[in-house]
């Protein structure tokens, strides 16, 4: 037996989108490390059956699979793994094949599971050995199992972390049907009841119904109050009353009321029936759900989760405690994994002894606040709270770029604003828009159907008002009576917000409170981990991407693939990240002849071997001299016939898409604080004209006349940006034989 350190990885548990991009960065992270990587098919079952089920795993097992929905080593649920007798079985089956390293890929009880098997370690092969079944020199050899886990499972449901692996791809499931079921529900004027997965845990059907933009949700954590049944059809008959077509009903499959009594579809058909003599219609949506191609934040985020964790595992101190490599406030973090397992299943016991605001405070602020934005978003009618005393005028406009998410930010700030007791306008075509007066009074039902829809109903504009076309716009904010403005764009509107700033002496009509809120699909704006638009437009070049990959794999193909964000190289790192890219070419880094020779080079020793593609991706201002088409040539030419090279410019259908379930929740979240925001200002008479941005998973705000500080001069980008540094976990996955300190990726913090 070699002496080379060992990791296994297994799936467990119910399949999620993104396992196999864990399977994928474990493997190929063992292999850059020098460790040998196995893989246990099967989940526990294949740790019990051992044999063929515990398998040495190469570089290329691990090819191909990023964009496979499931787990392509299989998963299960095994009831003898629950047994000691079973994991003195598994414990042997490992030791024997010199694995004490184990990824462990699944959700709460498999990790649960994980941890007794590490308990008992000691003790199962001690038992093993005394019963003639193992060599005592092997049991020597591993004194102590070391497990990191990785939480996979649709329902986001592990207390003590934003996301698990598959909930960004079953939301997107969620969402694509509710979009489609609004669209007949609206025809026929009909009431929809979706049933969604998350036995014990509300979030896919919170933020599926605050996505989808439905009328009612009912999740297991908060069981509704007594007289629901009447509170439910109050609201659809109001919102039909006001002139919507259609009702949506989202519940969750676990729900039961405050008596115990489950909350299925049928009874809440059947209520809907007795109340309002409306027939609705059940649409259960089960395992088409948990299947399909992975998002992509399911790929990108999930390759990030198992290079840490297999880091974490071949790098361990003997004697550490088994943890989970998670995702907090947009960081990997490190997280015991006893107590978080020991604080996820304390949940289903809140729900059980009634304690329903523990449990539902267990799934962290931001789901309390989800569903408070909900209970307002989906009024059929706004409930007013005109505290002001007066009705301010507040303006919601667009400038900048088109970016998907543009819509459901407006719908947001439109209703919150008027629950706020707000006059709501919207402006035109961005300032020029504004400068021209196209400015109209909006109202609740007017942005019906926004939720969902993407472009931008209000229209955008980059144009950034000239020095002379001040006091125009001076003179439209004055004729149209506006007390604040909330602007939900890109540069063009942070440049005139800044100008307006600067400008205040002079223009005394520019000292209103104005809030920006980050949206455009490049990623390049000041204080924000991420903007609007951005997750829409990456998932359009994943879908495209992976087309372009399959229309390679009857030849030998390189690709040059371009993409947007102006300077900012987000979209194409993650790109490259999501489609197993063999390399990015970003304007941050820049491009040399030294780095296509480099790439040539590993394009002729690729090809030698099987490979169908070479893949490359290339911001669309990576450089201005090395061009997609000039790439392609260099690389064709240096291929001698071996390879056929090609340039794929993915363009304007990365703003054109329907915004994702992650780009409406953040726009619903922004808008939300942005009206607050308004509101404070109004209230204590100040007037800042500020930025909003979502930074380690918390929406805070800047002074727009500090952007500077906050921005690179020679670029014009964010200063330090965290996503740049996933350039080595790249590297890795392509076999470029990097080999960066964990610490240097600047999402991970070890706690
Ligand atoms: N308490 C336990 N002791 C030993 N093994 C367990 C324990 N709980 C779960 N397991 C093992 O993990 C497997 C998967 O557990 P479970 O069915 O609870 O799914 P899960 O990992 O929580 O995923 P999901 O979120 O999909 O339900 C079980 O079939 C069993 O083999
Ligand atoms: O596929 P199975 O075993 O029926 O499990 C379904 C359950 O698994 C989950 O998808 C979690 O993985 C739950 O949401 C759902 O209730």
């Amino acid at each position: 037996m070699s002496d080379k350190t060992s990791i296994a990885v297994l799936t467990s548990g119910g399949d999620a989108p993104g396992m196999n991009a864990v399977v994928r960065a474990v493997i190929r992270t063992a292999l850059q490390e020098g460790a040998q990587p196995y893989a246990i098919l099967e989940g526990w079952h294949g740790a019990i059956a051992g044999g063929d089920y515990i398998r040495k795993v190469t570089w290329s097992d691990a090819s191909s699979i990023l964009d496979q929905g499931g787990t392509v080593i299989g998963s299960a649920r095994s009831s003898e793994f629950r047994e000691r007798e079973g994991r003195r079985t598994a414990a042997g089956n490992l030791a024997r094949a010199g694995i004490d390293r184990l990824v462990v890929v699944g959700g709460d009880g498999s990790l649960t599971g994980a941890d007794i098997l590490r308990s008992e370690w000691a003790d199962l092969l001690k038992e093993l050995v005394e019963a003639g079944e193992l060599d005592q020199a092997v049991a020597d050899k591993h004194p102590e199992l070391r497990i990191a886990g990785v939480v996979g499972s649709i329902d986001n449901d592990l207390v003590g972390t934003d996301m698990t692996v598959g909930t960004n791809s079953a939301l997107a499931r969620i969402v694509d049907a509710i979009d489609a079921l609004t669209s007949t529900a609206t025809s026929h004027q009909r009431t929809f009841i979706v049933e969604v997965m998350g036995r014990r845990c509300g979030y896919l059907a919170l933020m599926g119904a605050i996505a989808g933009g439905c009328d009612y949700v009912i999740i297991p954590e908060i069981p509704p109050v007594e007289g629901w049944e009447e509170h439910m059809c109050n609201q659809i008959r109001k919102g039909r009353e006001s002139g919507r077509r259609d009702s949506l009903i989202v519940v969750a499959e676990g729900c039961k009321d405050r008596h115990g009594e489950r909350i299925t579809s049928q009874r809440i058909q059947q209520i809907i029936f007795e109340k309002l003599g409306d027939k609705a219609r059940i649409t259960a949506l089960g395992h088409v759900q948990r299947g399909g191609t992975p998002s992509a934040f399911d790929r990108w985020m999930s390759t990030l989760l198992g290079y840490t964790a297999a880091l974490e595992i071949i790098r361990s101190k003997p004697g550490e405690d088994s943890c989970i490599i998670g995702l907090r406030e947009n960081h990997l973090v490190r997280l015991p994994l006893v107590e978080t397992v020991a604080n996820t299943q304390k949940v289903v016991d809140y729900m059980e002894s009634g304690e329903y605001e523990a449990a539902a405070g267990s799934r962290g602020p931001n789901f309390h606040r989800m569903l408070t934005l909900f209970s307002t978003i989906s009024s059929p009618v706004p409930v007013i709270n005109d505290d002001l005393g007066r009705k301010p005028r507040v303006a919601v406009m667009h400038a900048g770029g088109l970016a998907p998410g543009m819509n459901p930010a407006a719908r947001a700030a439109v209703r919150f604003g008027i629950s706020a007791g707000f006059e709501m306008l919207g402006v035109e075509n961005g300032f020029v828009g504004l400068i021209e007066n196209h400015v109209r009074p909006l109202e609740w039902r007017d942005v019906d159907g926004w939720a969902s829809r993407g472009g931008a109903e209000l229209g955008t504009d980059r144009k950034v008002p000239t020095i002379d076309q001040y006091f125009a716009l001076a003179r439209a904010i004055e004729a149209n009576g506006i007390d604040a403005i909330i602007m939900i764009g890109g540069k063009a509107g942070y440049d005139t917000a800044w100008a307006m700033a600067s400008e205040r002496n002079r223009f005394p009509s520019f000292n209103i409170p104005f809030i920006c809120v980050p949206t455009t699909i490049d990623n390049n704006l000041p204080g924000s981990d991420l903007t609007i638009g951005a997750d829409t437009a990456l998932n359009t070049n994943v879908e495209a991407i992976d087309k372009i990959r399959r229309s390679a794999s009857a030849s030998r193909r390189t690709f040059v693939v371009e993409v947007m964000g102006r300077k900012c190289g987000y979209l194409a790192m993650m790109s490259a990240l999501s489609t197993g890219a063999e390399q990015v070419y970003l304007s941050e880094v820049g491009v040399s002849l030294d780095m296509l020779k480099f790439e040539t080079e590993r394009m002729n020793w690729c090809f030698t071997g099987d490979r169908s593609l070479y893949l490359a991706i290339r911001n669309e201002q990576a450089s201005q001299y090395y061009t997609a088409d000039l790439m392609r040539r260099v690389f064709e030419e240096e291929g001698r016939g071996k390879y056929t090279a090609r340039t794929a410019i993915i363009g304007h259908m990365q703003q054109g898409g329907m915004p994702t379930s992650y780009d409406r929740t953040l726009a619903i979240s922004m808008a939300a604080n942005a009206v607050d925001e308004i509101k404070e200002q109004l209230k204590s008479g100040r007037s800042s004209i500020r930025y909003l941005g979502m930074h380690n998973g918390h929406v805070v705000s800047h002074p727009i006349l500090h952007m500077d500080e906050q921005i690179d001069p020679e670029t014009g980008l964010p200063q330090d940006p965290w996503w740049l540094t996933t350039l080595p976990v790249l590297y890795v996955m392509g076999q470029k034989g990097y080999n960066e300190p964990l610490e240097d990726l600047k999402m991970y913090r070890k706690n």
